[in-house]
């Protein structure tokens, strides 16, 4: 096993030491260092007796970018919702300016990973107490395996003692150990409860009204299920069954004490590596045939679908308009195509851009979220009828989560089809766009196929 020497944390340190008392403030060091293959979920799980419900986890659509986070060097939050995402950019450079880093490839270094809430505007609950409206992690130790090579990131300050440190390399050696006994999933569900389906069709009803009087376009709306279990779920199990299922999608996890929010989203917000930008509509939905044939026949229903396409067109209308602001050669398909998974399927246009400008991947996010896909169109309309008409605290569902680098390149997605764990309960969440031909019981049983990634891995019965 190759692993970070202890003479080298030490002499990184004995560098941020020196520059820590220069500059009269904490000193970040982060050391990364390629390292034989492993199996991501040896590594979370080895990670949770070191730090507990300090994980996190996350997988790109191919699996050629994963990213496991344990333990917290540092964390960047906000008090107030003005200007979170300037906020959180600004901490992040701040700190990593000073730092002392040490890596072998451009493309791994230290990495803060995190999320936003949908709106933080919204009057909140007690349900997402321990997610602020903006929260991202530098974690003590990182796994990445980018394109089939794996590395490791201890990130530490210049204010650790030698003991400290001695207990960093103790523990990386122990994370990186092969599993010895598998934790197996031992929970049920002992009830799944929907709120309120009938109010919400209500919502639905009265939204389409205001649409057809041109209050709005479009507006997105959610609704949420509260499943009971007969014991505490075990995150792990749950989030190997998102990555063996739901493939098109990206599986993240957001361990915080104990809570913790995961899921498999198909939608990924905005990418920026260098002037490269990507983002992605999707919108329009429709459910998998039973075989091959009716598979097929839906696909080209939805292709075919008016409603389907409006919903969708609003959303490709959106972020074009706001990637050409800051960007060149802003490009779309002329018509959208399908993508699939394994309860759904919807209609995609991906977007690529070139930036001209000097912009961070926070600035995208907060150009783009939300697009129409999760607020609606116009947005401050949608977002004031979400507000007023929405049962739910939305939270973390919906917003955008992901991570960023050193030079302020990253890539974020839309926290859809996911879930917030609690013990002994979980709160899953599904929306779905309204638009003015939008039915009532049509909607609802779209939301129904949404919730079924996350009832599947929580070992429930999808099919009922
Ligand atoms: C709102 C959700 O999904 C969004 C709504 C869609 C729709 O209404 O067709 C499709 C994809 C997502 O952009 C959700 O999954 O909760
Ligand atoms: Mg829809």
């Amino acid at each position: 096993m190759i692993t970070i020497p202890f003479d080298h944390i030490m002499g990184l340190w004995e560098e941020a030491r020196s520059k820590s008392s220069f500059i009269n403030q904490s000193v970040l060091i982060s050391y990364t260092k390629q390292i034989e293959d492993q199996d991501p979920f040896t590594f979370f799980q080895n990670s949770e007796k070191y730090f507990p419900g300090q994980r996190f986890f996350w997988s790109n659509p191919d699996h050629s970018h994963i990213i496991v986070g344990a333990g917290i060097t540092q964390e960047f939050t906000v008090k107030d919702d003005e200007n979170r995402y300037q906020s959180i950019e600004k901490q992040w450079k701040r700190f990593i300016e000073e730092a002392v880093c040490k890596y072998e490839v451009e493309e791994v270094g230290p990495v803060i990973f995190g999320g936003f809430s949908f709106d933080p505007k919204k009057e909140k609950t007690s349900l997402w107490s321990q997610f602020s409206d903006a929260l991202f992690i530098l974690p003590t130790f990182m796994l990445t395996i980018l394109k089939g090579k794996t590395f490791i990131t201890i990130n530490y300050l210049s204010d650790f003692n030698k003991l400290h440190l001695q207990n960093l390399v103790a523990t990386e050696e122990d994370l990186l150990k092969p599993i010895s006994v598998k934790q197996l999933s031992t929970t049920s569900i002992v009830k799944c409860v929907e709120m309120d389906p009938s109010e919400w069709k209500q919502s639905i009803s009265n939204v389409t009204k205001r649409i057809s009087e041109g209050v709005m376009d479009k507006v997105v709306l959610a609704r949420e299920m509260r499943v009971l279990f007969d014991n505490d779920i075990n995150v792990l199990p749950v989030l190997e069954h998102l990555m063996e299922e739901q493939s098109n999608s990206y599986i993240y996890t957001f361990e915080r004490g104990n809570d913790c929010f995961l899921g498999a989203t198909p939608e990924q917000l905005v990418k920026k590596d260098g002037k490269n930008v990507q983002s992605m509509c999707l919108a329009g939905s429709i459910a998998r045939g039973e075989d091959v044939l009716e598979d097929e026949e839906y696909g080209q229903t939805l292709l075919q679908d008016e409603k389907n396409i409006h919903e969708h067109e609003l959303v490709v209308k959106m972020i074009r308009a706001s990637l050409e602001e800051v960007c060149s050669q802003v490009h779309t398909p002329d018509r959208p195509s399908l993508y699939k998974m394994k309860h759904i399927q919807h209609l995609h246009t991906p977007v690529k851009a070139i930036t001209t400008e000097n912009k961070s991947i926070t600035d995208f996010v907060k150009l783009l979220h939300p697009t129409p896909a999760l607020g609606g169109f116009p947005q401050d309309v949608a977002m004031e009828t979400i507000r007023e008409v929405e049962k739910l605290d939305r939270g973390w569902y919906a917003g955008p989560l992901g991570w960023m680098d050193y030079k302020q390149d990253g890539e974020f997605i839309v926290s859809i089809r996911s879930g917030l764990l609690q013990a002994r309960e979980a709160s899953l969440f599904a929306g779905c766009g309204v638009v003015e031909d939008s039915d009532p019981e049509s909607e609802y049983k779209e939301t129904q196929i949404k919730f079924k990634p996350m009832l599947s891995a929580l070992g429930g019965n999808p099919s009922k």
